[in-house]
């Protein structure tokens, strides 16, 4: 008689292929199906079976969000750098120092590295997506972070994992020591960062004592208003208007402002960019407590090179125009695109930022530009006054007085010099003080005579 109860090897091999049927079945659920199909077939599940085909959760964490930074991809990359350990598949290791212990770590792409947090298991890795453009080189890298869990975790994840995570992150952050200057490149359509290691500082700039005791309590002032900022409903941002010739001093005072406030700089040469949707993309990825920079403004925009030209060619131009495209295929900047972002809705972001304009020629710039109310304070970076010499000679020669500083008083009141060449004249090598300032004495009476035939 034929026997119904099935043999050992009938089991095995029936729970073999079961087995293999579901995990098939899972894979197809959870990798093959798209998106919606699935949270259909999610939806139709509930409770442990569904824990069972759909284990874990993903968490993406993008570089940007909403086109703007975004600060939990920074803060995930920061705080990922003290964890990754032996667990990391492979690193990426960088300094901007060479004391050992000053590596930074990332991983890199298609890694994983895995952290523990309450007794949880958390695996990171990092990808990367590029978007084609139309535009030759214009291609756009995205990256993002992406946070696997158990799908039963994920609460703790959102509410402990996540605060511990911007917690440390900002921990780091706000012990940085190195500053950075960031600038700007067109071929990676992104900022290229490098330490700031700028020595000027308010002590070492020579200028007129009044503004700068100006400059210092705005600077001071303005760290302090967060919450003023907040009541009046107005971003907590401040732009200064920096001019005089060149030599002057505008980019040290940059330089002893970042240093004073310890704000990064991201320094944007406005003729790189190519047109204002770009200039907005790239100003939205800049972070909070920094300096923008925009040098040279008077040749930066489209509208103020088109102004100059107008000008020149004696014709006057349109009234109220601030739009000035000269072709489609090259839209540039335009002035009303500089000045949505200063004082329009695309400034209306981030907290703590400086927004820095200089110019050799003031004279060259739009008016709109400077328009009362748009730039903060206005600061002039003049030729070289008896104050500004007598703070060099403190710098450069460690002297206050000296008998021949009356002879150099009354040629500075004749002569357009440069705290630059001021500055140069005074480091000239010569083994006796009184030898460096008669030479610098006689520098100055050779560019009175200079200016004086000049004049004729
Ligand atoms: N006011 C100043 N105090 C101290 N040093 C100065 C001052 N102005 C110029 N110098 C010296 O001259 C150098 C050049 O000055 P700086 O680049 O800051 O001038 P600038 O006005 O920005 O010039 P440019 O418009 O050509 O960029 C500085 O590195 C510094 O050594």
């Amino acid at each position: 008689m034929a026997s119904f109860v099935p043999s050992m090897s009938t089991i095995l091999s029936t729970y073999a292929s079961l087995s293999t049927a579901i995990m098939l079945f899972r894979t197809i659920l959870s990798e093959m199906l798209p998106r919606r199909i699935r949270d259909y077939v999610f939806s139709k599940f509930s409770g442990s079976l569904s824990y069972y085909f759909f284990p874990n959760f993903t968490l993406i964490v993008e570089q940007h969000w909403q086109a703007m930074t975004n600060h939990t991809f920074r803060a995930v990359e920061t705080y990922l750098s003290t964890i990754i350990g032996t667990s990391a598949d492979s690193l990426h290791i960088g300094s901007h120092s060479l004391v050992p212990h000053k590596l930074n770590l990332r991983i890199p792409v298609g890694c994983t590295t895995i952290d523990e947090f309450q007794g949880m298991k958390l695996e990171w890795s990092l990808h990367k997506e590029t978007i084609n453009s139309s535009v030759p080189h214009r291609d756009e890298v995205r990256y993002s972070y992406q946070l696997k869990c158990k799908r039963s975790d994920r609460e703790k994840v959102m509410t402990s994992y996540l605060p511990h995570i911007a917690n440390t992150a900002q921990t780091i952050l706000s012990r940085r020591e190195n500053l950075h200057i960031y600038t700007y490149d067109k071929k990676i359509g992104g900022w290229n960062s490098a330490v700031f290691k700028h020595p000027a500082t308010f002590a070492t700039l020579a200028m007129e004592p009044k503004s700068k005791a100006e400059i210092i309590e705005d600077l001071d002032t303005f760290v302090q208003q967060k919450d003023f900022f907040q009541r009046v409903g107005r971003t907590w941002k401040r732009g200064y208007f920096l001019h005089g010739p060149p030599g002057t001093g505008k980019s040290s005072l940059v330089a002893a402002i970042a240093n004073h406030q310890r704000y990064n700089i991201y320094d944007l040469q406005l003729q790189s960019v190519r047109s204002d949707a770009e200039l907005r993309r790239i100003l939205t990825s800049t972070t909070n407590r920094s300096i923008l920079l925009v040098e040279d403004i008077d040749c930066s925009t489209k509208a103020s090179r088109d102004r100059t030209k107008i000008r020149d060619e004696k014709e006057e131009p349109g009234q109220g125009e601030l739009d000035h495209r000269l072709s489609s295929s090259d839209p540039g900047i335009t002035l009303s695109g500089l000045l949505n972002f200063t004082d329009g809705l695309w400034s209306s972001f981030g907290d703590e930022r400086l927004i820095i304009f200089t110019t050799n020629h003031k004279d060259k710039l739009d008016p709109a530009l400077l328009r009362p109310g748009r730039m903060d304070l206005e600061i002039y970076m003049g030729y070289c006054t008896f104050a500004v010499f007598e703070q060099l000679a403190n710098s450069y020669l460690q002297i206050d007085n000296h008998r021949l500083f009356a002879a150099i008083e009354n040629l500075l009141k004749e002569v357009s010099v440069t705290p630059a060449e001021v500055a140069q004249q005074l480091m000239m090598k010569r083994d006796e003080l009184q030898d460096i300032l008669e030479s610098f004495i006689e520098f100055l009476k050779g560019k009175l005579r200079n200016e004086i035939e000049g004049g004729k």
